[in-house]
């Protein structure tokens, strides 16, 4: 494998090292408005994928936590053969690295810049593209905050306000050229998708019931893990249980081969955070009982506290935060996350230490690092 740049990835600089252990790293696949994407291959499968590696600064200087976070939640969800999957997300102290599936086919954009496609071809490119995106659109729309996420329907007028004087151009070279050979039902629906007009313009309820579109269709079955995607501004706004325990937050295996804890990437983007986990036969709301009871016992505030999730804050100048949450990994086990910022002197940094953590002895019986690795 050819040795590759640096360039302050933190990526190793030549085949021989890998990431993490676990990828070797490979050439450069692509750049991205803020990552450059790279081939691997996994060391234990040997196969090929795709690592994103972003910059931990140049997310938070550009306040665009929450759109990664964001992103990953519903990547990581989604299911669909149209849709690079989320295998892993890894970290070290700059870089966020995504381990995505690598998409061995290439870029549509140099296929079409190379030859042209006959209409049967475009037909099965365009409704893979629409299948794709139809999930998505399918999302909640409080999880669709992100302009990079909204329906095609915006999207597609975001993306032709943009290049808006480009509009013209594509109309003249694009479509003109091509009336000779397309047919009539191909020309009608290019006309609708090219509508300047966002109120008139084909909508994807529309595209899909298109004569031109249709031939051929299949509709793909799309699973998601979690369509009740959360706001994630909140830490206990990932915990899905609920008192009566019917929506169980329930551990799957991403969750615990990539130690990532749901949506909450915040420990990923901020250094100053460390947590610890344990594992418990106690029931997620005696655990809950019990952290509120040490801690209110201890003069905290309990900021926040939904199904499995306790948020409480307090200390000399409110230097201690904490979040503690549970989620079930078998039957009989459960997880519990802990996960605070402290500092490093003073009295905050002894609270979780000598006074709620011995509060909770009896519940635990297992400890393990917590946090990014
Ligand atoms: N899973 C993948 N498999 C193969 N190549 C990929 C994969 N993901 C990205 N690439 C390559 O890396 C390039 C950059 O990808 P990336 O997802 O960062 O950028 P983008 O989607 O163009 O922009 P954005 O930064 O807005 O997400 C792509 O254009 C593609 O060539």
């Amino acid at each position: 494998m050819p040795a590759i740049e640096d360039a302050g990835d933190g990526l190793p600089s030549t085949a021989e090292k890998t990431l993490f252990g676990k990828y070797e790293v490979g050439r450069l696949l692509g750049y991205g408005a803020f990552a450059k994407v790279y081939h691997a291959r996994d060391v234990q499968t040997e196969k090929s994928v795709a690592i994103k590696a972003i910059n931990k600064q140049t997310i938070l200087k550009g306040g665009l936590a929450a759109n990664v976070k964001r992103e990953i939640s519903i990547m990581r969800r989604l299911r669909h053969p149209n849709i690079v999957r989320l295998l892993e997300v890894l970290a070290n102290k700059k870089k966020i690295y995504f381990v995505l599936e690598f998409a061995k086919g290439g870029e549509l954009f140099a296929k079409v810049a190379k030859s042209r496609f006959s209409e049967h071809l475009s037909r099965r490119y365009f409704q893979q593209l629409i299948s794709a995106v139809d999930p998505t659109r399918r999302t909640p729309p409080h999880a669709l905050r992100d302009p990079c996420l909204r329906g095609t329907g915006d999207f597609v007028e975001e993306r032709l306000r943009w290049c808006k004087g480009g509009y013209l151009v594509l109309r003249h070279h694009l479509v003109r050229p091509q009336r000779r050979w397309t047919s009539p039902d191909l020309k009608r629906l290019i006309s609708r998708l090219l509508d300047t007009n966002p109120q008139t313009r084909i909508t994807v309820d529309e595209i899909i019931n298109d004569p031109w579109f249709k031939i051929g269709y299949k509709e793909v079955e799309f699973h998601c893990d979690h369509l009740e995607l959360k706001d994630d501004d909140d830490d206990c706004d990932s915990a899905t249980s609920t008192s009566t325990g019917d929506t169980l937050k329930v551990m799957n295996a991403f969750d615990i081969i990539s130690y990532s804890s749901g949506y909450n990437l915040s420990r990923l983007l901020d250094d100053r955070e460390v947590g610890e986990r344990f594992l418990s036969t106690a029931s997620p709301e005696e655990i809950i009982e019990k952290v509120v009871e040490v801690a209110e016992g201890e003069n905290l505030t309990v900021v926040t506290r939904k199904g499995w999730c306790v948020k409480v804050v307090g200390g000399y100048n409110c230097n201690f935060v904490m979040a503690v949450e549970i989620k079930r990994l078998t039957e009989e086990l459960v997880v519990v996350e802990v996960r605070r910022i402290e500092s490093e002197v003073g009295p905050g940094h002894q609270i979780w230490k000598n006074k709620i953590k011995p509060g909770l002895n009896n519940l635990i019986y297992k400890t393990g690092p917590a946090g990014c690795r």
